[in-house]
């Protein structure tokens, strides 16, 4: 499963964040390295289509999509260079698909810590890029000898001299102009500033009215690198904690949706690349997650490695055609499931049946 690990300062609002996706579990404290050991959890995909078309099946059972996330404590400056519990901690996200930068925008005289999300961003992106530059200059050399008698590694080498250029000038990989191909060489050194950012300001409850206000400059800085989401870590992970009917109406009533957190799980998702398709019928209707551009085989192949192995064909439906329709038989019976091959390359909210046989 795709895996998210939460980065920030301490006090920044990681384990909170951690809470309000796992519904608890994970101290939440006012004091710096609260966190000690990493907090793993699964984060439910909120989709109303998986819900629609349940709905239409009145299926049995509902299944979402869902994401993985680690919560990690604090760093601080210097923790690249063993400063707090940084190397432990740094170690905890070495192997997520992706990052997650918590920066804190809430103002709290109990609470410690700068309230600069700009200033989390800066001593942030300093350390993940030292840390980086460490283990880029622990390997360049080795790699140059080892070049020396496979010529095959020289363009491993060379990505890896254009990271230690970038990383030298303070410049994290994921914001420099190394191409993909470069970026996708440098993969087996699991480099922290090499995954796909999303940001999360977590402003106070005062601040959730003019909230694109605060999230605005640290938009500016980070351009289209990164999604940046604002929102009330504290109040989700409360609303959190209540029943789904209490929770709906004390989001509502401070004119809140649905809450922010659907809409970062699903921004998480959609940076990573991932893409859902749906299984639905009585017995369950189901989100599948797959990655763009897959091919309907190896999208077949996450609910099961039969599907991909004996592939023949699938019957395909966009899901809000089907809602339309009302029902998979009503669809059949009109001609409008398509009947595509192993070419077929999936398409976000398709619903798909699968023939295969092995
Ligand atoms: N938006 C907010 N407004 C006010 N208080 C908040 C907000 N978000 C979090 N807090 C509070 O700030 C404190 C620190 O939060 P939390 O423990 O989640 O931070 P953390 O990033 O996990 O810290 P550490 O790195 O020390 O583990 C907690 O007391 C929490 O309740
Ligand atoms: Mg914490």
């Amino acid at each position: 499963m795709e895996r998210f690990g939460f980065v920030g300062l301490p006090n920044a609002g990681k384990s909170s964040l951690y809470n309000a996706l796992a519904g608890g579990g994970a101290l939440a404290a006012p004091y710096a390295f609260a966190t000690t050991d990493p907090n793993v959890g699964v984060a439910k995909v909120f989709d109303g289509r998986l819900d629609a078309l349940a709905a239409m099946s009145a299926s049995k059972n509902v299944v979402p999509a869902s994401v993985q996330f680690t919560d990690i404590g604090g760093l601080v400056e210097g923790a690249s260079k063993g400063e707090g519990l940084g190397n432990r901690f740094l170690a905890g996200i070495r192997e997520v698909d992706a990052v997650v930068y918590v920066l804190r925008a809430f103002a709290d005289a109990d609470v410690p810590g700068p309230t600069d999300p700009l200033e989390h961003l800066r001593v942030l992106e300093i350390e993940l890029t030292l840390a980086d530059l460490e283990t880029v200059e622990n390997q360049v050399d080795k790699r140059r000898k080892a070049a020396k008698g496979d010529k095959s590694l020289l363009d491993e080498v060379a990505a890896l001299e254009a990271a230690q250029v970038a990383l030298a000038e303070g410049t994290p990989i994921y914001r420099s102009d190394l191409a993909p191909k470069v970026r996708e060489l440098l993969g087996p050194y699991f480099l922290l500033t090499n995954k796909p950012v999303l940001a999360i300001v977590n402003v106070d409850e005062d601040s959730i009215e003019r909230v694109d206000e605060v999230v605005a400059p640290v938009q500016a800085e980070l351009g289209d690198r990164a999604e940046v989401i604002g929102a009330c870590i504290q109040l989700e992970a409360e609303a959190a904690q209540l029943d789904p009917d209490e929770r709906r109406e004390m989001l509502d009533g401070l004119g809140l949706g649905e809450g922010a957190l659907p809409r970062f799980v699903r921004a998480a998702y959609h940076q990573l690349g991932l893409r859902t398709f749906f299984t639905t019928g009585e017995k369950e209707t189901r989100a599948w997650t797959f990655r763009a551009g897959s091919k309907a085989p190896q999208a077949a192949g996450r609910i099961h490695t039969d599907f991909e192995r004996g592939f023949i064909r699938a019957e395909v439906i966009h899901w809000d055609e089907l809602l339309e329709l009302g029902s998979w038989a009503k669809a059949r019976e009109v001609g409008k499931l398509r009947v595509e091959g192993k070419d077929y390359e999936v398409q976000d909210g398709d619903v798909l049946e699968i023939r295969f046989n092995v």
